[in-house]
């Protein structure tokens, strides 16, 4: 199956390499375009596939087409592919760009598949929604996931679902990584190496993931067994409320799906 990216950044390299190494394409099956030369040439050199100078010849090769640029980019490049329009799978990564506002720009008959990634997809832990509009049918649909699969997990929602998704994973690995930031400074402060305190912290971090996930249990469940009586835990557990963590990231989070409806 013949594959195509319409930018080569930081999402769709992810997604690239998840794919080349699912074995769901060859190098020569898998194409991309980029604005400037020197992403052209780390397309052919680092990831071994084709690179295209233009976004049409992109549409025009593939069987589902990705489109990796950031939302401010979307109208022109939509523009420049409209023409290559037939029976190809458009799947767009963007924030804030609704399938009505994407098939109005392709066609009515465009097949249009609307997803939200994110950067843990780099090692093949991302996490993908997507949605999709009534001309891509369910075995597209699976084809799209199956590629999407090979660089995490997926699940398909509905479309008011999107922004919220948004939110919750596509832009959580930032706040995730600012809370490693933090805690790994209090182990700074504290006289642990930062290497070695990143470490500690991340592992912490990616362990209690793990632990949800696999466990099924509440995460108040299992913030319980951490917090000992008149122990050291809950005394952190007492700060962190007094400061407001629970009031920050929901209003952190709420912020972030506000914006990417008004994209
Ligand atoms: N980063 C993230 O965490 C997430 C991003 N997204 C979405 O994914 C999309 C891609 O984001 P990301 O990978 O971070 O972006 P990057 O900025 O890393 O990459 C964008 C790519 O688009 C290329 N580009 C810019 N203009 C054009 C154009 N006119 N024609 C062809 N290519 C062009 C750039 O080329 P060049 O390199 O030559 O400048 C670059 O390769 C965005 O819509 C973003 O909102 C979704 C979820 C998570
Ligand atoms: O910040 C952004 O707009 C993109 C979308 C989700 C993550 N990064």
């Amino acid at each position: 199956m013949k594959i195509g990216f319409i930018g080569c950044g930081n999402m769709a390299k992810a997604m690239i390499n998840g794919i080349l190494a699912g074995n769901l394409a060859s190098h020569g099956e898998v194409m991309a375009s980029a604005k400037t030369e020197a992403t052209r040439q780390k397309i052919r050199e680092q990831l071994g596939i084709l690179a295209a100078e233009s976004n049409r010849e992109v549409a025009e090769y593939a069987q589902i087409v990705f489109l990796a640029v950031k939302p401010q980019f979307f109208e022109e490049v939509l523009a420049e592919i409209r023409p290559a329009v037939r029976q190809q799978i458009f799947v767009s990564l963007a924030p804030g760009k609704t399938i009505a506002w994407l098939q109005e720009r392709l066609g009515d008959g465009a097949k249009i598949i609307r997803t939200m990634p994110n950067t843990p997809a780099m090692v093949g832990a991302g996490m993908t929604a997507l949605c999709k509009n009534e001309a891509v049918t369910q075995e597209e649909a699976a084809a799209v996931c199956a590629l999407c699969d090979s660089f995490g997990k997926t699940e398909m929602v509905s479309e008011s679902m999107i922004d919220v998704v948004t939110g919750v994973s596509g832009s959580s690995p930032a706040y995730v990584f600012m809370f490693l930031e933090a805690m790994a400074d209090a182990a700074v402060a504290d006289g642990m190496p930062r290497a070695q305190a990143y470490r500690f912290a991340a592992q912490a971090v990616m362990g209690s993931a793990k632990l949800m996930l696999e466990t099924g249990e509440h995460p108040g469940v299992l913030k319980d067994m951490v917090c000992s009586p008149a122990g050291t835990t809950i005394e952190a557990v007492r700060v962190l409320e007094e400061k407001g963590l629970r009031s920050a990231v929901i209003e952190a989070q709420r912020a972030c799906v506000k914006k990417a409806k008004g994209l």
